[in-house]
């Protein structure tokens, strides 16, 4: 006989700080560095290798993918060094995106330049996210994008995953209007091949707002560390130059982002974490954590690449517009439910089209655990309130089960469903956030 409940899925309990923390976290490479290094070494006219660059399932599923699609990429002598052997943009094959909003955004434009069909797909979460502005500019540019189980002929554009990019062994190119409104990565993943495309490009961002500028301007400085020239002196347009990239060397970063959590525990419990190799010149939009963290009540030192967050346990509200790093906007809610008055997210509006609808989750699970957050039209408007023990939902969003694991540390029974999630970016979360707890004095 079978039984018609299914098992509750497995949780983990988030431990509690008992005592203030003094701790020093190695955060592995940045995801959005990793991913759009691998983009450009597998365009690129010569080998190159990528040193301390992040595996996770994000970093996976992009290597996965350029193979492929044709390149060599091979693991070093730690699984961080990755060799890359570019080779000719090679059609008839399919790529799992998972969630990746890098690989689903990056590799369209890529696709466009193979010898043959790509079809694109990845996980149920996945098909949910807005992808219409990156198909349609490709359309413009001379591509055939259709709907995988409907005719090439079809006029009508797909506005989600599944979709097959009709590779014709090149893209003429030329000038697209882009609005990017909802993701900057419509910008990053057409600006990253436009190199290749024989007229190259001129991209003119037409939406109300652009998020993420930040992650743009990391796009353009990695292309200009290849060799590529980019046009990025007039306001929301971008012009690459067709010519070469250069296969080299290069060095990945830590992931600011992921550094957050582990930075801002040092406010939650109190005492110190450091945070080795920060750079000093970045373009990760993770470079505001600190004057963040020092709004909210820490200080912060940087020296000789170290990062040191110290807080007292103390937290206070703030009023940050984040739409220029939005992917920071779980850990300040968590922290925002911990502070010592209220505290309005601002800017955000696109993180509904993220790995699930943070504005809507955020606030459910905060007002799970006895808080209140109210979704506003671009944010999140959260009063701290005395918190409680529950289940907390993750949403197969990795950001969902670290900002639990932050409210965890003072919470006691904090259950995160799923807490897998974060192998998304950072594969042993659970394992660096015990390590981090270990050394508490
Ligand atoms: O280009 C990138 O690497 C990213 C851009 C941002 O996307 P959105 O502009 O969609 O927020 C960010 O949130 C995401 O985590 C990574
Ligand atoms: C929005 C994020 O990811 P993605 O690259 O999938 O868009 C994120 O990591 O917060």
């Amino acid at each position: 006989m079978t039984s018609s409940t299914t098992a509750p899925a497995p949780t983990w309990e988030a431990p509690l700080a008992g005592a203030p923390l003094d701790a020093t976290v190695e955060v592995p490479g940045s995801k959005s560095l990793t991913n759009r290094l691998l983009v450009l070494a597998a365009l690129a006219d010569a080998p190159g290798t990528l040193r301390g660059a992040l595996r996770s399932r994000d970093a996976d599923l992009m290597i996965d993918a350029l193979r492929a699609l044709g390149a060599g990429i091979e693991e070093g002598d730690h699984p961080s060094t990755l060799h890359v052997t570019p080779g000719p943009v090679t059609g008839g094959t399919e790529i799992d995106t998972g969630l990746a909003g890098t690989v689903m955004r990056f590799l369209p434009p890529v696709a466009a330049l193979a010898d043959g069909p790509v079809r694109f797909d990845g996980d149920a979460a996945a098909r949910l996210r807005p992808m219409l502005p990156v198909l349609a500019a490709l359309r413009t540019l001379g591509i055939t994008v259709h709907d995988p189980e409907g005719s090439s002929d079809s006029a009508e554009l797909p506005s989600y995953l599944p979709f097959t990019v009709e590779g014709r062994g090149g893209v003429p190119g030329g000038s697209v209007d882009v609005d990017a409104s909802e993701s900057s990565q419509f910008v990053s993943g057409l600006l990253l091949a436009a190199a290749r495309f024989e007229r190259g490009l001129t991209l003119r961002h037409i939406g109300a707002t652009l998020p993420s500028l930040p992650h743009i301007e990391m796009t353009v400085a990695t292309l200009r560390d290849v060799g590529v020239v980019v046009d990025d002196s007039r306001d929301g347009i971008w012009a690459v130059r067709p010519g070469p990239i250069t296969g080299r060397d290069a060095r990945v970063e830590p992931d600011l982002s992921n550094a957050a959590p582990f930075l801002a525990s040092a406010l939650v419990a109190g005492g110190t974490v450091r945070v080795p190799g920060w750079p000093t010149l970045t373009t990760q939009p993770g470079a505001m954590v600190p004057e963040l963290l020092e709004r909210m009540g820490g200080t912060f030192t940087l020296a000789d690449g170290v990062l040191s967050v110290t807080g007292t346990g103390e937290i206070h509200g703030i009023d940050v517009d984040l739409h220029a790093g939005g992917e920071l906007a779980p850990t300040f809610a968590a922290l925002a439910a911990l502070a010592d008055s209220p505290s309005r997210l601002r800017g955000i509006a696109h993180l509904r089209g993220h790995e699930t609808d943070r504005l809507a989750a955020l606030a459910r699970e905060i007002t799970r655990l006895g808080g209140q957050a109210e979704e506003t039209r671009d944010g999140l408007v959260i009063t701290p309130r005395p918190l409680h023990g529950d289940v907390v939902r993750t949403y197969g969003d990795h950001r969902m089960a670290t900002s639990a694991a932050l409210l965890g540390l003072r919470v006691p029974g904090v259950l995160i469903e799923d807490v897998a999630t974060t192998a998304k970016t950072l594969p042993d979360f659970t394992g660096m956030w015990l390590g981090m707890l270990g050394t508490a004095a």
